[in-house]
């Protein structure tokens, strides 16, 4: 996975940045009238998005029972003989990491041994980033610590909302220092961002404060995973590629629970960035649910 190095603050590139809202609506609503793959292309995308997906629980009631049992379907996602129906064989496919709370890392990582699925852990007061910023960099700093390998950092919303960019890039760039080697994903929440200018706004600057990818949401918000505060942030990610050539991952999530949701995100990535971001290494889904509509899909395409 490729680390950004990130970049000064700039003020002005950041206020320069306008994004209009019904422009967005207008593009979503020509993609929307592709048609989504169907066959093995379908199938095969389906198993992609397997590879890029974070499975994930961010429950109060998680246990270690309950860790384990996910890292087990993380090393074995679809059930053998499925898997062996779609011409795989048994231990070549996994996703493409495991997501929890920072308390559920050690039963992750010894239920991972001898794996490479890496550990990601929610952090910085997940999942509304209200706490002390002390105490938000020392849970990063545990987290990467404890083994997690990637930390979901979340954004202060009000930080956005203000427009208070320098405080927001001063608050990403402690998490990253926090995080040492671990990549930092930096979650924006959109749903709570109100317009599209802010998202680009946000996205950028976590860009800028070194975040290694962008995601759009904890779960938790009233309006999680959208396919318009996904464009938004595409096209930063695509302008950022383009103009400093580090490509910066993107993960969507939160309420992404059907296969054909799982493969609209990627038909739209495909379309913005190129095929070559689809890969682990540069796009993930958030995701507790979809992993079962998934199967169901892969299922379905067997016995057809
Ligand atoms: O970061 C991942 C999200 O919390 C997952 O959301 P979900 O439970 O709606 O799939």
């Amino acid at each position: 996975m490729t680390r950004n190095p990130g970049l000064p603050f700039d003020a002005a590139a950041i206020e320069a940045l306008h994004v209009d809202d019904s422009e967005i609506e207008r593009d979503i609503a020509a993609f929307t009238a592709h048609p989504l793959p169907e066959g093995r292309e379908r199938a095969n995308w389906l198993l992609e998005a397997i590879a890029c997906m974070d499975l994930t629980t961010l429950a109060g009631d998680d246990t270690p029972e309950r860790v384990e049992q996910l890292c087990a379907r993380a090393r074995a996602p679809l059930p053998p003989t499925l898997l062996q129906a779609l011409g795989l064989a048994p231990g070549m496919l996994k996703t493409g990491a495991v997501c929890v709370y920072h308390a559920m890392i050690a039963p992750a990582l010894t239920a991972l041994a001898g794996s490479d699925i890496p550990v990601a852990a929610v952090s910085a007061g997940f999942p509304a980033g209200l706490s002390p910023l002390s105490t938000r960099i020392a849970e990063v700093t545990e987290s990467a610590a404890a083994g997690a390998a990637e930390i979901d950092i979340v954004i202060q919303r009000r930080h956005a909302l203000s427009g208070d960019w320098r405080t927001l890039y001063d608050e990403v760039r402690a998490f990253r220092e926090a995080a040492g080697q671990a990549h930092v994903k930096a979650i924006l929440a959109t749903g709570e961002l109100g317009t599209a200018t802010r998202i680009a706004r946000a996205s950028l600057v976590c860009i800028m404060a070194g975040a290694d990818f962008i995601k759009t949401s904890t779960g938790m918000e009233k309006v999680n995973a959208t396919l318009p505060a996904g464009l938004v942030m595409l096209r930063i990610i695509r302008d950022h590629a383009t103009r400093t050539g580090i490509r910066i991952g993107f993960k969507p999530a939160g309420g992404i629970a059907s296969a054909d949701q799982a493969l609209a995100w990627l038909m739209l990535v495909r379309q913005e960035l190129g095929e070559e971001w689809l890969t682990p290494d540069l796009f993930r889904f958030g995701a507790s649910r979809l992993l079962d509509d998934v199967e169901r899909h892969l299922e379905a395409h067997v016995a057809a």
